[in-house]
C-alpha cells in the first residue's frame, strides 16, 4: 500500500473553514482526553495478538463465537495489566480492541452486574456484585420467552415459593414459556437473572427477578433440571450466543429473589414494592445507552460514506470536464449531509439523556419516584427514534457508496447488522413509541385541565392558532417554534381522535388502539425536536396541514436547505474527521483516512477464502462432471 494520502482528501482537508482538531476536543471533552484516547488506541494498534484477528465475516459461526470469547478474555486481562480504572479508558480500549464485534460478556457487564447492584438488597449486592465484577460468576439477563417479549406481564415462567424448604421452584409450564433470545445464555454464562411470575401463598404477584445458577462452577455442565441451547444464526450479533432455556421445577434459595423493592418473607408473605415498574429498571438503563450506540453506529457509517464520496469520481458534472467527486453532486450531498448533522444531534441527545438518567435514577434510588414516568417516556421515545433514524441513515450511507457499499469491505453492513437489532431488543420500537405516546396523551389532557407540565413538554399547551414568524434568516427560535407547533398540533389531533372514539361509546382501550397510528406520527414529531431546516423540508405536509407556514416561508425553507448543502460542502470531510475514528476502528476499505480505497479493496479481496486455490474443489466435484456429462449429450455437441 502506498503511504500517500489521496489528493482529493488532502484538498478537502486543506480547504475546510475550521480546525477539525478543535471540534474533536469538543466531542471528547478537552485536548487531554483526546490525547489519552489516542494513546489507548495506539496501545491496541501495537498489540500483535489483537491485530491478528481477521474480519469476523471470514469465520464460520463457531469460529466467530470462539474468537469473540478469546478476544474478550484477552481484553479483560490486558485491562487488568494496564491498570485502567476509569470507565472512559476501559471503554476506549474495548472499542479499539473489538470495534465491530459484540461481546459474549456484554450482557454480563451491561445488565447482569448493574441489575444486581440496583435491584438487590444491600446484603445481596455485597455478596454477588464482587463475584460478578471479578468474573467469578458470569451472568446475563433472561426475560424474553418464545411466546412473549413485549408484553412482560404475559411472561409464563413461574417462580413458586415453597415455605417448607425456603426455596422458589422455577418452572416453564408451556412451550411458549421457554426463555428464548437472552444473550450469552447458550454457552457463556453460569448464572442468569430470570424474570418470572412470582407465586406465594397461592397468589400471583407479577413478574420479579431471580438469580439462578444455570451451569456448574466446576466444569460448566448444565445444572440438572434445565435445558439450554443456542437459538441459531441471526442477522448480526455473530459472536453472541443468544439462547433458549427451559426450567423443569428447578429450585433456588428464597434469598435468590432480588429483594431491594419487593420481598417474600420466610412465611411466604409478600411485601409490595413502592412501584411495580421498579423491576423494569435495567431496561430503562439500557435504553438510555442505546441512544449513544445509535450515535456511534450512524457517525461511523457517515465517516465512511463522506470520505469515500470525496475520493470516488464518477461521470462528468461539467460536459467534457474531468470526472467529478461524487460528493459534488447535490443529490449525494442531500443524502449525506443531513445524516452528518443527525450524527452530531444524536451525540448531544445521548449526552443529555445520560445526564437526565443519572439525575432521575439517583432520585429513584433515594425513594423519590416522581419523575419515573418522565424518564420512561423519554428513554422509550429516544431509543426508538434514534435507532429507527440511525438504521435508515446507515442504509442511505451504504447505498451512497454504490456497489462497494454492499461489500463487507466497506464496513457498513456489519454496522447495520448489529445496530438494527436495537430497533427490536430492549423494547420493540413501535411499542416503545406508544409508551411515549401514552405519556404525551396523559400530559396533553393534564395541560387542557390547566395543570402544570414538566419543562420538556410544556409546548403541548401553546396556542395553535399562532402562525410562523419565520423569515429569510430561518432563525433558531422560529425553527424551534415550528417543531413545537407541529408536535403540539399532532398530539392534539391524536388526542382528539382518542376522545372522539370514546364519545362514540368505544371502551377506552379501543379508543386508544384506534388512534395509535396518528399517535405514532405525533410521537415521532415530538422526538423530532432535535432537527432544523431539513426535518421541516422532509416533513412539509405535517408542518403545512393547518397553514402554519405560508407559501413564501416554504420557498425560504426550500432555498435554505440547498444553501446549507453548499455551506457544509467545504467542511464535510473535516466534520467527519473530527469524530476521530482511527482506521482500525472503522475497519473499512472505503472510509480510510488516507483515501487509498482501490488499493485497499484490491488487497482485501485477495484475502477471500475462495482465493486460497485457483481451482475450487467444487470444479472437480460438480462442474467438471456436469460438463463431461453434457459434452456427451447429442443435443449439445450437435449445437457446438
Ligand atoms: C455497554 C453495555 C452494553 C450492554 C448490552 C450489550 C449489547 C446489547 C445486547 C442486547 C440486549 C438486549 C436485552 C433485552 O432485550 S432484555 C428484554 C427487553 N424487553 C423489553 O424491553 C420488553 C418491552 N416491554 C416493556 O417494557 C413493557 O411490557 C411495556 C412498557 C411495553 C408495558 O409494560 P406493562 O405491561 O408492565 O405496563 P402497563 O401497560 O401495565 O403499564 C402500566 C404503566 O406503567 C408504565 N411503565 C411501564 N414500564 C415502565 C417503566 N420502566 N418505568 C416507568 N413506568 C413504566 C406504563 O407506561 C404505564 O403507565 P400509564 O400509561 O398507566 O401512566
Ligand atoms: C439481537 C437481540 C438480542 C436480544 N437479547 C435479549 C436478551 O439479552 N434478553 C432478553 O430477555 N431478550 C432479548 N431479546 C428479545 C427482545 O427483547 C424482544 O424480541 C423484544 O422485546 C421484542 O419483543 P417480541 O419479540 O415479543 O416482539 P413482538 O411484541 O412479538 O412484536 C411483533 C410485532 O407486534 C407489534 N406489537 C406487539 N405488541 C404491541 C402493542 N402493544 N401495540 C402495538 N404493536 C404491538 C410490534 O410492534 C411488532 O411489530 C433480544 C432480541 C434481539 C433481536
Amino acid at each position: 500500500m502506498s503511504n500517500e494520502v489521496n489528493t482529493d482528501l488532502l484538498k478537502e482537508r486543506s480547504t475546510a473553514t475550521f480546525d477539525a482538531e478543535r471540534l474533536t476536543e469538543f466531542i471528547y471533552k478537552g485536548p487531554e482526553k483526546v490525547k489519552r484516547k489516542r494513546q489507548i488506541q495506539n496501545i491496541v494498534l501495537q498489540d500483535k495478538f489483537l491485530q491478528s484477528f481477521k474480519p469476523t465475516e471470514f469465520y464460520d459461526r463457531d469460529g466467530q463465537y470462539n474468537n469473540a470469547v478469546r478476544r474478550q478474555i484477552y481484553i479483560m486481562d490486558r485491562l487488568e495489566e494496564l491498570g485502567f480504572r476509569s470507565e472512559t479508558d476501559r471503554l476506549n480500549f474495548r472499542e479499539a480492541a473489538a470495534p465491530v464485534e459484540l461481546s459474549p460478556f456484554g450482557l454480563h457487564s451491561g445488565m447482569f452486574v448493574p441489575t444486581l447492584e440496583r435491584q438487590g438488597t444491600p446484603e445481596q449486592s455485597r455478596k454477588w456484585v464482587p463475584l460478578g465484577k471479578s468474573f467469578k460468576m458470569i451472568g446475563t439477563y433472561a426475560q424474553t420467552e418464545l411466546g412473549h417479549g413485549t408484553f412482560i406481564r404475559g411472561l409464563e415462567t413461574t417462580a413458586t415459593f415453597d415455605p417448607e424448604t425456603q426455596e422458589f421452584i422455577l418452572d416453564s409450564p408451556t412451550l411458549s414459556s421457554i426463555k428464548y433470545w437472552p444473550g450469552n445464555v447458550a454457552k457463556t454464562v453460569n448464572h442468569c437473572l430470570v424474570m418470572a411470575q412470582l407465586y406465594t401463598q397461592g397468589k400471583c404477584h407479577g413478574t420479579h427477578l431471580f438469580l439462578v445458577q444455570v451451569r456448574s462452577m466446576e466444569d460448566h455442565t448444565i445444572m440438572p433440571g434445565l435445558e439450554i441451547g443456542d437459538i441459531g444464526p441471526k442477522l448480526g450479533f455473530d459472536g453472541v450466543d443468544n439462547g433458549f432455556m427451559k426450567f423443569n421445577k428447578y429450585r433456588i434459595p428464597r434469598m435468590n429473589m432480588l429483594m431491594r423493592y419487593a420481598k417474600v418473607l420466610e412465611n411466604g408473605d409478600y411485601i409490595k414494592p413502592k412501584n411495580a415498574k421498579l423491576t423494569y429498571g435495567a431496561m430503562v438503563m439500557v435504553r438510555v445507552w442505546i441512544v449513544m450506540d445509535a450515535f456511534k453506529a450512524l457517525s461511523r457509517a457517515t465517516v465512511i460514506a463522506v470520505r469515500y464520496s470525496a475520493v470516488r469520481r464518477q461521470s462528468e458534472l461539467r460536459p467534457g470536464g474531468e470526472e467529478a467527486q461524487v460528493i459534488d453532486y447535490q443529490t449525494q450531498q442531500y443524502k449525506l449531509f443531513p445524516l452528518l448533522a443527525t450524527s452530531y444531534a444524536f451525540l448531544l441527545a445521548a449526552e443529555g439523556m445520560s445526564q437526565i438518567y443519572a439525575k432521575i435514577s439517583s432520585d429513584i434510588e433515594r425513594g423519590n419516584l416522581e419523575d419515573m414516568p418522565q424518564l420512561h417516556a423519554l428513554a422509550c421515545g429516544l431509543k426508538a427514534f434514534c435507532t429507527w433514524v440511525g438504521c435508515e441513515g446507515i442504509e442511505v450511507c451504504r447505498m451512497s457508496c454504490g456497489g462497494h457499499g454492499y461489500s463487507h469491505a466497506s464496513g457498513i453492513p456489519k454496522i447495520y447488522a448489529n445496530i438494527v437489532g436495537a430497533c427490536t431488543y430492549e423494547g420493540e420500537n413501535t411499542v416503545m413509541m406508544l409508551q411515549t405516546a401514552r405519556y404525551l396523551s396523559k400530559s396533553y389532557f393534564r395541560g387542557q385541565r390547566g395543570e402544570s407540565l414538566p419543562e420538556l413538554i410544556q409546548y403541548l399547551t401553546i396556542d395553535l392558532n399562532v402562525k410562523s414568524t419565520l423569515g429569510e434568516d430561518c432563525s433558531f427560535e422560529s425553527l424551534v417554534a415550528a417543531y413545537s407547533h407541529r408536535a403540539a398540533r399532532m398530539v392534539a389531533t391524536a388526542c382528539k381522535l382518542q376522545n372522539a372514539n370514546k364519545q362514540k361509546g368505544m371502551p377506552s382501550h379501543d379508543a386508544w388502539n384506534k388512534s395509535t397510528v396518528p399517535f405514532i406520527a405525533a410521537t415521532k414529531a415530538h422526538c423530532h425536536l432535535l432537527y432544523a431546516v431539513y426535518g421541516i423540508v422532509e416533513n412539509m405536509g405535517e408542518f403545512m396541514q393547518d397553514g402554519y407556514f405560508n407559501q413564501d416561508q416554504i420557498s425560504i425553507l426550500n432555498r435554505k436547505v440547498l444553501a446549507l448543502l453548499e455551506d457544509i460542502r467545504p467542511n464535510a470531510v473535516a466534520l467527519v474527521d473530527a469524530f476521530d475514528y482511527p482506521d482500525h476502528l472503522l475497519q473499512s476499505c472505503l472510509g480510510r483516512y488516507d483515501g487509498q480505497v482501490y488499493e485497499a479493496l484490491y488487497e482485501n479481496s485477495k484475502s477471500s477464502p475462495l482465493n486460497n486455490t485457483d481451482i475450487h474443489s467444487s470444479y472437480y466435484n460438480y462442474i467438471r462432471p456436469m460438463m463431461q456429462k453434457r459434452s456427451k449429450s447429442k443435443d449439445i455437441s450437435a449445437k457446438l
